[in-house]
C-alpha cells in the first residue's frame, strides 16, 4: 500500500470528522466563556446556532462533506470592533481546543493555516 496517507485522506478525516469537530467547538466555547476579553462579543449570540455554524465552517474548510451556508466572514463580523488581538486569541483558543481533543500538530497547523487567510475578511468591516 501507499505510505503517503496525507494525499489520500482529507483534512476533515485527519481532524477526526464530525464527532471530533463538534468536540473541538464545544471545548473552544468553554475557553471563550472563560476569557474576559472575548466573552463579551458573544453576549447577544445564540450559542447553539453559532456552534453549529462554526462546526459547518470548519467541516467545509477542511474538505469535509458540509457546505457552510451562513453569511460571508466580513458580514458575520461586521461592526464588532475586532482587531488582530482578538483574531490571534481566537486562533490560540481553537488550537488549544484541538490539542485537548487529541488532534495532532500537523492537522492542527493545517486547519489554522486555512483559517489565517480569513483574517482580512473578518477584519474588513470593523
Ligand atoms: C478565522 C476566524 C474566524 C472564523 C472562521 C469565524 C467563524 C464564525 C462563524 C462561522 C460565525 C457564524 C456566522 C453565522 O452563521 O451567522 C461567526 C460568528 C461570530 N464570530 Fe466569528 N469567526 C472568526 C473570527 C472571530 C473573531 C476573531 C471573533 C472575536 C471575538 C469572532 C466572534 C464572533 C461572534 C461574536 C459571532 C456571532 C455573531 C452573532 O451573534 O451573530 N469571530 N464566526
Amino acid at each position: 500500500g501507499c505510505a503517503h496517507h496525507s494525499t489520500s485522506t482529507t483534512l476533515y478525516e485527519r481532524l477526526g470528522g464530525e464527532t471530533s469537530i463538534d468536540g473541538v467547538v464545544e471545548n473552544f466555547l468553554y475557553r471563550i466563556a472563560d476569557d474576559a476579553d472575548m466573552v463579551g462579543f458573544f453576549a447577544n449570540t445564540n450559542i447553539d446556532y453559532f456552534a453549529a455554524s462554526l462546526a459547518s465552517k470548519l467541516c467545509d474548510v477542511s474538505d469535509g462533506p458540509c457546505r457552510y451556508e451562513g453569511p460571508p466572514m466580513d458580514r458575520a463580523h461586521q461592526n464588532m470592533g475586532l482587531t488582530d488581538v482578538h483574531f490571534n486569541r481566537l486562533v490560540e483558543h481553537l488550537d488549544a481546543a484541538m490539542q485537548e481533543e487529541g488532534i495532532g500538530l500537523r492537522a492542527r497547523n493545517e486547519l489554522l493555516g486555512r483559517l489565517a487567510p480569513m483574517y482580512s475578511e473578518v477584519i474588513r468591516l470593523q
